[in-house]
């Protein structure tokens, strides 16, 4: 019988000015960026998560430390890459990814087919099976004072 398993993922990163905003595996152009131990992603983050959850693989922090000097900076698409390994070496393939981008400004729409693009090469699956969503906080909270980005994810991971 086929096995199906649903993962999910939440992360929260600080925008501070003077650092590049990477979010889905592409930079943004804005005046402040997010700021992490790695590039700090965090679409790619959650998705990192949601998928090493859904294989009961512990969580991203657990695989690449932010104690560990070798992540500083790291382009999280490399990370994704190697979740994607961890997750098939266990016999899983991605059913589907759903997210969402709580961020007040700027508009992530435009960017959206970018970033499904990007990442859906990352991950070896089809851009059909990714979805990114976004939505501000309307000024309420961290992420509507603009001084954090965070995102959720849920997924489907299957093995014959
Ligand atoms: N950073 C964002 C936030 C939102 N969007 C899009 O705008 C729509 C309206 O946002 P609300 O917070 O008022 O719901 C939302 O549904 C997204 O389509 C965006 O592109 N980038
Ligand atoms: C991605 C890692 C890499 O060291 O560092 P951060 O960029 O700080 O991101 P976080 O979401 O806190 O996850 C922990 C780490 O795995």
């Amino acid at each position: 019988m086929k096995k199906i398993r649903v993962g999910f993922g939440y992360d929260v990163h600080q925008l501070q000015a003077g650092y590049d905003f990477w979010l889905g595996g592409i930079k943004l152009a804005h005046e402040k960026g997010a700021v992490g131990h790695s590039d700090a992603d965090v679409l790619i983050h959650v998705i990192c998560d949601a998928l090493l959850g859904a294989a009961n693989m512990r969580d991203i922090g657990y695989h690449f430390s932010d104690k560990d000097p070798k992540y500083k900076g790291i382009d999280s698409k490399i990370l994704l890459r190697d979740v994607m390994k961890l997750i098939r070496e266990k016999g899983y393939e991605v059913g589907n990814i759903d997210s969402t981008i709580c961020l007040q400004i700027p508009k992530v729409n435009p960017h959206i087919p970018e970033m499904k693009k990007c990442l859906a090469e990352v991950m070896g699956i089809d851009e059909e099976d990714i979805s990114i969503k976004a939505t501000t906080t309307e000024q309420l909270g961290f992420v509507g004072r603009e001084e954090g980005v965070s995102a959720y994810c849920a997924v489907l991971i299957e093995k014959a």
